[in-house]
């Protein structure tokens, strides 16, 4: 079925003042390799002065109300005499801008991100640092009968039927890569324009676009066979729509299926889930979110996304009692997952992720309680952290992420099941050790020699620069887990 589609009234022209606007030829240049090119265009914060926390509230009551949902009946009775407004006159009402507070966007170490561009001290309430309309994000929600938002494409285009043959379920990802595509083709929309702010090929740091032989360098037989079923949809998705005659209006939006991957890439690495209420439905909802998307992931975030339903605005905000510096980077937890399922979506993993797991298979048990204790760990088993109220009192600082990943996946016993002898437990921490040390034996490079790759091959592809790096951080993940189990024989059993 195909849905009608309103396209003056549900999609504005919504262009920040500060956007540089796309002559007609500037998307017909391929994009330079980024060691060619000073970085992507710097994406400004297009609001005004930032306006004091008291003001932002005042701003939200003056917001026209937006009446997407309520198009004017386009067969109502007019008198003869009487002519239809323009349609931009509609257009008025709806065009709402990004608005930013405090906040500036910086290319950094993670590819571009967002910074504070001013000190905020730590206040009880959790405090606005951008807010983007419904109206700029690309949104597909998984149940009719709502499709996607906004509704651009017109009735009849081929597109559509290509987004109808899938499953709203499932295949939401392969939905919203077709809906971006789109939105790239139309001339002025916001998102052709936005497009010159997203990662390159080359920038983009998601598997799907790695050749099979960087994909080998992860040495993660599960991730990589998982990479390569992700690819092999996507490309056999392509061929079924695109690798045949069809109409050109089709045919451009994806060329080549290189075009998909990297369209299917950016739609899952830069897509949020959200309950969104579309009129009288609650939906879950994938979400494209334009400025948002530029947030990068912590553990430790400083801020989170809100959707405000009254407005339909996507809030980020500073988590309350947050005090941030001036230059600090804005950051959101992404999700708590493991450093395979972080490659999986978004092409990057982290030594010191508090998530990640080593199971070990050694009979050996420890004391998990006094294990924790020596690295000021506190807390039930799946919320641990660091009980920063000790540090005074014990002196070591060896806390990360990886220590707490190593306390999530040790072996422990129970009260009564084995007595709390030194000896014993001293076995239990020389057996897990060795197996660490096997563990790590297993990969047939080195620390060292992944560090060495790493800083010598200056002209090392970004995916291979992914895998191999993924690879050294497993391998520390092992050696800080070797080493914690040393300090910990030192400081609790002698
Ligand atoms: C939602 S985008 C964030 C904006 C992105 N940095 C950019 O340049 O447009 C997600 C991507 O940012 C990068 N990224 C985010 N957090 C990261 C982190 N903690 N470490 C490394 N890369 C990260 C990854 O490339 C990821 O796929």
């Amino acid at each position: 079925m195909a849905i009608p589609t309103a396209p003056a009234l549900l999609f504005p022209s919504v262009l920040p003042n500060s956007f540089p606007r796309r002559t007609p030829w500037r998307h017909l240049v391929r994009r330079q390799p980024r060691h060619l090119r000073a970085g992507r265009p710097r994406l400004q914060a297009p609001a005004p002065a930032p306006p004091p926390v008291a003001e932002v509230a005042a701003e939200r009551d003056d917001t026209p109300p937006l009446r997407l949902l309520e198009p004017p009946q386009e067969d109502d009775p007019f008198p003869p005499e009487m002519e239809p407004a323009d349609p931009d006159f509609y257009r008025i009402g709806y065009a709402r801008m990004m608005r930013a507070y405090g906040i500036e966007f910086l290319e950094g170490p993670d590819g571009m991100g967002v910074y504070a561009s001013r000190d905020v001290e730590p206040l009880r309430r959790a405090r606005v640092i951008m807010e983007i309309p419904l109206e700029l994000m690309l949104t597909i929600t998984q149940k009719k009968p709502w499709m996607f938002f906004p509704d651009i494409i017109p009735l009849g285009h081929p597109i559509f039927d290509v987004i109808e043959s899938t499953d709203p379920e499932t295949d939401w990802d392969l939905r919203l890569a077709c809906l971006l595509l789109y939105a790239f083709d139309i001339e002025d929309n916001f998102w052709q324009l936005y497009s010159d702010f997203l990662p390159s090929v080359d920038e983009c740091t998601s598997l799907l676009l790695a050749p099979k032989e960087d994909l080998m360098e992860l040495e993660d037989e599960d991730l990589a066979s998982q990479m390569l079923k992700h690819q092999e949809r996507a490309i056999d998705f392509w061929q079924k729509h695109w690798d045949k005659p069809i109409p050109l209006k089709l045919k451009r939006l994806a060329r080549d299926h290189e075009r998909f991957l990297w369209a299917l890439s950016i739609v899952q690495s830069r897509s949020v889930n959200l309950k969104l209420r579309m009129g009288a439905f609650i939906q879950d909802a994938n979400v494209l979110a334009p400025y948002a998307d530029m947030l990068n992931h912590s553990p430790n975030a400083n801020c989170f996304l809100h959707w405000r339903f009254k407005d339909r605005m996507l809030e980020v905000m500073i988590k309350a009692g947050q005090a941030i510096k001036k230059g600090d980077e804005m950051t959101i937890d992404y999700m708590s997952g493991v450093n395979s399922k972080f490659m999986e979506r978004y092409g990057f993993s982290s030594p010191t992720n508090p998530w990640e797991l080593i199971n070990f298979s050694s009979p050996a048990t420890i004391h998990m309680d006094s294990f924790l204790s020596v690295f000021n760990i506190a807390g039930l088993h799946d919320e641990l952290y660091h009980n920063s109220a000790l540090t005074s009192v014990v002196e070591t600082d060896f806390v990360d992420g990886a220590v707490v990943a190593a306390a999530r996946a040790l072996p422990t016993w129970s009260d009564g099941d084995v007595p709390a002898i030194p000896s014993v437990e001293r076995k239990s921490a020389q057996a897990l050790q060795e197996e660490c040390r096997q563990m790590l034996d297993s990969f047939p490079t080195t620390i060292e020699q992944d560090q060495q790759i790493l800083d010598s091959d200056a002209h090392i592809s970004k995916t291979r620069e992914i895998a191999i790096k993924y690879r050294l951080h497993r391998k520390m993940l092992l050696q800080k887990i070797m080493d914690a189990l040393d300090i910990y024989q030192d400081r609790i059993l002698f």
